[in-house]
């Protein structure tokens, strides 16, 4: 399983300064979308500049001009973009067809989908690379939020899926677990005292695992 650290700050200097502590444990780097919402597609070309063997992952949860946003996004630099789940087909066919003329990957966030196993097997007809697996931050914030409704779709998933909702070092053997093929973490590492040694603790244990 992959390790992606989601950057959900506000700078891009913010952005690259917490990469010069945690790039080495990761294998993607997501910019997350208030950060390119604050900083524009900008901040992608920068970091794809500074790390450019890392995948860098352009969180832009398209809803619409699925194919002029993935354009966007892949000329800017990023390795991977990501389009609603909840977008029309249409949109969501467009960005395919962007990433598919850039030779680059199209993730499906299935943030704020009901029927999560329904989607997925449209999404995998639809071509997306993989699909996103996704509790966002507002859910999270929620009574009662559990990590569990995500990896149970995960589990009988036909297709490649990872998973974004909170992961952290007790979380992130259940989604190993589920089967999916990378672990997204956002505040777990951002907002460690330490965010160095806690993508180094992640990446351990998802060794330990494997
Ligand atoms: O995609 C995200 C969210 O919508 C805000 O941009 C987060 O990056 C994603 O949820 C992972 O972050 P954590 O949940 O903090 O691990």
């Amino acid at each position: 399983m992959k390790l992606q650290v989601a950057i959900d700050l506000l700078s891009t200097a913010d952005a690259l300064a917490l990469l010069n502590k945690v790039a080495e444990h990761v294998d993607v780097i997501e910019l997350g979308t208030p950060l390119i919402k604050q900083q524009g597609l900008s901040v992608v070309t920068n970091v794809k500049a500074a790390y450019p063997d890392k995948l860098v992952f352009a969180d832009m949860k398209t809803m619409d001009a699925g194919e002029l946003e993935a354009d966007l996004a892949f000329k800017a630099g990023a390795d991977i973009m990501t389009v609603l789940a909840t977008a029309a087909d249409s949109t969501i066919a467009g960005a395919v067809k962007a990433g598919k003329a850039h030779g680059k990957a199209v993730v499906a966030d299935m943030i704020g989908v009901a029927d999560k196993a329904a989607r997925l097997h449209e999404l995998k007809a639809m071509g997306v690379s993989w699909v996103e697996l996704h509790a966002g931050l507002d859910e999270q914030a929620q009574a009662g939020y559990s990590i569990e409704k995500l990896l149970e779709v995960g589990r009988s998933a036909d297709m490649p899926f990872s998973v974004a909702g909170g992961i952290n070092a007790e979380r992130i053997g259940g989604v190993e677990s589920a089967g999916a093929t990378i672990a997204v973490a956002g505040a777990a590492i951002y907002g460690a005292k330490d965010p160095g040694a806690a993508a180094a603790g992640l990446r351990k244990k998802i060794k330990q695992l494997g």
